[in-house]
């Protein structure tokens, strides 16, 4: 396997396109509708133009959910409410159609798709449509161990790439990212106060199932040793996922590049989804231009990482769920935005005497 070059990222991503975004603008200006009515939903469709190339704004019709699983070493601890190892349960969940992201999955009519990365399970316990892309079971203990090795950070973030092809080639044209995990906040945390040189009291969360005071210093003891642990590895985010990231991160940070490589946008649920966009914004600064942030969770370190990336949530409901729960619930006001976008009328000479002077006056310069 030839060595992943994180550099080259650089040159692929392009931003979205500029020319189109004027020509998305300028359509605007023709529709009826005065500009700047939709509020926000004006700024989202023009987005959704420039990053499609294309005027008016084609439909969403093929959006997906995917999740990158895996559990963490860390839960060991009793940083999470669920037990450590336990982040099978929570997938079969999905995939039997009982979890809040397939109950919404459902209602919305999006597939999802789940990627297991690092789930502390037999393989043969869960259905084949996860396999493929494990790299170890659980990822390790980041207050003392390395989370991953170095060729197993780099597999986990070719996996995530690679998922990321395989999406872009089967037109999927918006996806909707989430995580499934035990104990996938506390090296979140810990990945974005490394990123933002902030210390552990100050992005330490509640996570899931709220834990209570005692839990909640222990997770805060776990990101602050874990902080030390990672600040020798700063420089380098291969080293850094490696060093107190996880494979499920490293994964999604591989597929946030490769998504914004291959121009589909990404629609970001929580502070795991979070921590991964900051990681990749590291690695190739133009890659958020290809992201929404779906929503604002409450844990204070994904309004952090947001705040670094300049993304601002679609929506502010505190959901605690992760599994993509909060994009997903972002989704139809994506789609309503490439709607009216696309299917409010222009005006016309018949219609508008506006329209009528200035195509008069657009006449002589042609
Ligand atoms: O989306 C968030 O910001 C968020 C906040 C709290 C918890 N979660 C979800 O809860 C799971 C792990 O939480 P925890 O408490 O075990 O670290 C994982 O699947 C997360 O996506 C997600
Ligand atoms: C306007 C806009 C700017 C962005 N930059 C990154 N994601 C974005 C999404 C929108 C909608």
């Amino acid at each position: 396997m030839s060595s992943l070059n994180l550099d080259d990222f650089t040159d692929l991503i392009e931003r979205p396109d500029g020319g189109v975004r004027r020509d998305a603008e300028e359509r605007r200006e023709r529709q009826t509708l005065p500009p700047g009515a939709l509020g926000r939903l004006d700024e989202l469709g023009e987005w959704l133009s420039a990053a499609q190339s294309a005027v008016p704004v084609r439909p969403i019709e093929r959006p997906r959910v995917v999740l990158f699983a895996g559990d963490h070493g860390v839960a060991e601890l009793g940083v999470s409410a669920r037990p450590a190892g336990s982040a099978a349960a929570l997938v079969r969940a999905v995939l039997a159609g009982e979890s809040p992201a397939a109950v919404l999955a459902r209602r919305l009519d999006v597939p999802v798709r789940v990627v297991d990365m690092a789930l502390d399970c037999d393989p043969a316990e869960l259905p084949a449509e996860v396999a493929g892309y494990r790299v170890r079971r659980g990822s390790g203990r980041i207050d003392i161990e390395d989370a991953l090795s170095a060729e197993e950070a780099e597999r986990a973030m070719r996996a995530g790439m690679a998922v990321a092809d395989e999406e872009a080639d089967s037109g999927t044209d918006v996806v909707v990212l989430g995580d499934v995990s035990v104990g996938g906040t506390t090296p979140a945390a810990t990945l974005i106060a490394a990123l933002c040189g902030t210390d552990a009291s100050v992005v330490t969360g509640r996570g899931g199932e709220a834990i209570d005071d005692l839990a909640w210093m222990r997770k805060c003891a776990a990101v602050r040793d874990a902080l030390r642990r990672a600040r020798p590895v700063l420089g380098d985010q291969l080293e850094l996922l490696a060093t107190v990231g996880g494979a499920d991160l490293a994964a999604m940070t591989g597929f946030l590049l490769q998504c914004a490589v291959r121009r589909t946008p990404v629609i970001l649920d929580g502070v795991v989804a979070s921590a991964a966009a900051l990681v990749a914004q590291r690695i190739a600064f133009r890659a958020p231009d290809w992201w929404l942030a779906g929503h604002d969770s409450g844990e204070p370190a994904q309004a952090k990482a947001l705040d670094r990336m300049a993304l601002e949530p679609l929506l502010g409901h505190g959901l605690k769920t992760g599994e993509g729960t909060g994009a997903l619930l972002a989704l139809p006001l994506v789609q309503a935005a490439a709607a009216l976008s696309a299917e409010l009328p222009e005006r016309t000479t018949a219609t508008d005497p506006a329209a009528e002077a200035e195509a008069a006056e657009a006449e002589p310069a042609q």
